[in-house]
């Protein structure tokens, strides 16, 4: 298939063909007074991944996502969603992008209805089965002609995210979908997420929670500042940094010496624990030789490395979630 991009100043220019559902290169906003937000954003999300966006708030997540479903418009770069035309792609992207405002005395039902008749591309005839399907694709059908202000805020969610899924999708992006849910609301969104996604659809989210995307997704890309930092799988993200395994111990130099003649690198002693790189040793042999030394142990665990290490190991700065 041949990728159309979407040019700034340049509806639709030709490009490289792509099987990536969203693909962006050197994307910038300059917003009026000088500030970039998203400073030339080189994207490239697979189809039917989970791709995390994660970033600190301010980071230019939400920019992004406003550029690339065209409601602003780039300073400089190119864009291409399913590898089409705007006009063609936009009908098969589902959005939740600071959530659609829904009447509380209707019921869910009857806000879809409206919601969907505000939707240009919408097919008038086939409105009552989208809904219902909607509905049942988040598990709403059941609270579906209940009013609006009597559901929880994961209904409420849920809803909004049905609302992105009145018609057939290939790609779904959603703004930090879990931003001001409680933990149940929280858990309800981001088990829908990965069932969406394991229907087939790509879904592109962002979020400010390293956790919430190491959870829920299977690719990342990383922003600060309106600058990529990483991107790729989870797995290779993480890839880059070495595993260390680390023992509570009340004998910490000997666990040291041990761990050292095992020819662990990295061993140091640090607030009462012992770590070391763990390399291709198993933990379990180090657990025996430690024991077999008369070592006492009272825990020993594998660390593995996180999207924050990444995150720290490339920008030497902390992830501020408050940006
Ligand atoms: N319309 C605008 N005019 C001027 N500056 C803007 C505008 N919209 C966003 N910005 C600025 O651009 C930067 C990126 O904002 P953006 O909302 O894209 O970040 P974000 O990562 O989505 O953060 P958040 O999660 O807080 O929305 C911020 O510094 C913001 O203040």
């Amino acid at each position: 298939m041949t990728a159309v991009m979407q040019e700034a100043g340049a509806p639709f220019g030709a490009a490289p063909p792509s099987g990536d559902a969203i693909v962006t290169e050197g994307l910038t906003k300059r917003f009026r007074g000088g500030q970039v937000a998203v400073d030339a954003l080189d994207l490239a999300v697979p189809r039917g991944s989970v791709f995390g966006f994660l970033g600190p708030n301010g980071s230019g997540k939400t920019t992004t996502i406003r550029m690339l479903l065209g409601l602003v418009a780039p300073t400089a770069g190119e864009y291409a969603v399913l590898g089409l035309p705007q006009a063609e792609a936009l009908p098969k992207v589902g959005a939740l992008v600071e959530g659609p405002a829904f009447y509380p005395y209707l019921s869910g039902t009857a806000n879809l209805m409206r919601f969907d008749a505000a939707d240009p591309y919408a097919v008038r005839g086939t409105v009552r089965r989208r809904v219902e399907e909607a509905l049942e694709r988040v598990g709403l059908s059941a609270a579906a002609g209940k009013r609006y202000r009597n559901y929880s805020l994961g209904m409420r969610q849920r809803l909004a995210i049905a609302a992105a899924l009145l018609g057939p999708r290939e790609l779904l992006i959603l703004d930090e979908p879990t931003n001001g849910l409680d933990p149940q609301g929280t858990r309800e969104v981001r088990a829908l997420v990965k069932e969406i996604a394991a229907d087939g659809t790509t879904v592109f989210v962002s979020s400010h929670l390293l956790a919430e995307v190491e959870q829920m997704c299977t690719h990342a890309a990383i922003m600060r500042a309106g600058r990529l930092v990483a991107q790729g799988t989870i797995a290779s993200l993480n890839g880059g940094l070495v595993t260390r395994i680390r023992v509570e111990t009340p004998d910490e130099p000997g666990a040291a010496r041990v761990l050292g003649s095992l020819g662990l690198a990295e061993v140091r002693i640090e607030g009462g624990q012992v770590l070391a790189e763990l390399g291709g040793h198993a933990p379990e042999q180090i657990n025996a030789a430690l024991v077999g030394e008369g070592v006492a142990v009272r825990g020993l665990a594998v660390v593995r490395p996180s999207l924050e290490d990444v995150f720290v190991g490339l920008t030497g700065e902390g992830f501020d979630v408050d940006g």
